[in-house]
């Protein structure tokens, strides 16, 4: 992470020629500590959900791993994290970025400010993005800049978190849901009870309810519950991770000896009193220990 930062922009796709379609970039904020094949496969989930029911064409997506100052157990420093999410998606995927902006940030953003830099970097640096059109009336091609459309890409346990106090400040959620909006991934022990949408409920005045035609709901239909939590449990007690994270993951956490040792201890950084206490421990409760381990 060192050296000057520059926006990632190298498999940024392009829409097709002449297509009526809305240019959508998918950035998934996380800690990725360390990143799973879960965390890889919500992208192609959401991908694939836009291709078959939406106006949207993906054209990119982006993981932004959240830095020290973030308040949770267990995370590997944020230089750590972003090599190991830029091993994954140069190993396993030809459209995955990281962009380590966030991580690099010397305080915690939250996640309404780093879609805000997506948008900056997106649609005010580059001007959006490049499509093909011919003109009607002359006939000839020409380039046309479209304004690429920036979404949240997220599971169900962290839209759960939008509806509990203190967690999001309310100007951020109308800010997240109104201008950008969310792709919400089914998790399976965070489902989502429908009425936090409804606008005749007693949530009805919450942004959720309000945006809700802002939020995409895909249903996992391979459920996977792999967590960073998980792996992070089974490496302290020298069990296999094979198959849940991508072996040049494994590979890095060897070399640099990455949770031999429970992590009680939150970040020595992330004290700042602007980083929000996580809703959640994690999926699996690092205080909380999984049967048989
Ligand atoms: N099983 C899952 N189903 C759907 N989304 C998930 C799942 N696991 C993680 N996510 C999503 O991945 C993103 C990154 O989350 P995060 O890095 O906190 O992962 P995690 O595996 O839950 O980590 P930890 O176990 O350390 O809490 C979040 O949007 C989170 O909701
Ligand atoms: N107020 C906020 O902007 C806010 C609140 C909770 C989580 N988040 C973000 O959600 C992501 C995932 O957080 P967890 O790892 O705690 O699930 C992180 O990137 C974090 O910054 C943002």
């Amino acid at each position: 992470m060192d050296g000057p930062y520059t926006f990632p922009t190298h498999r940024l796709g392009h829409l097709e020629p002449g297509s009526d379609k809305t240019p959508l970039v998918l950035v998934a904020c996380g800690s990725y500590s360390p990143v799973t094949f879960l965390h890889l496969r919500l992208f192609e989930m959401a991908r694939d959900d836009a291709a078959f029911n939406t106006q949207f064409q993906v054209i990119g997506g982006y993981l932004s791993p959240v830095n020290d100052r973030y308040r949770k157990l267990g995370l590997a420093s944020a230089k750590h994290r972003v090599a190991m999410c830029d091993a994954a998606v140069d190993d396993t995927s030809d459209w995955l970025m990281v962009d380590p902006w966030e991580a690099r940030q010397p305080r915690y953003l939250p996640t309404a400010q780093v879609l805000d830099h997506f948008d900056h970097e997106l649609n005010t640096v580059r001007g959006g993005a490049d499509v093909e059109v011919v003109d009607p009336r002359t006939g000839e091609q020409r380039t046309e800049k479209r304004r690429v459309r920036i979404m949240l890409l997220a599971g169900s346990d962290l839209i759960l978190t939008m509806s509990e106090p203190g967690v999001w400040a309310e100007k951020d959620l109308h800010h997240i849901l109104g201008i950008y909006g969310l792709y919400i991934i089914e998790r399976a022990e965070s489902e989502l009870d429908q009425t936090i949408f409804s606008s005749s409920s007693v949530h009805s005045r919450s942004p959720l309810a309000l945006y809700r035609h802002n939020i995409h709901m895909v249903e996992q239909t391979v459920r996977n519950d792999v967590s960073s939590t998980k792996v992070r449990l089974f490496i302290r007690k020298g069990m296999s991770v094979k198959y849940l994270i991508p072996t040049v993951v494994i590979r890095y956490i060897t070399r640099h000896g990455l949770y031999r040792t429970a992590d009680r201890r939150r970040s020595s950084l992330a004290q700042s009193a602007s980083a929000p206490k996580p809703a959640r421990t994690s999926a699996a409760g690092e205080t909380r220990p999984l049967r048989g381990l």
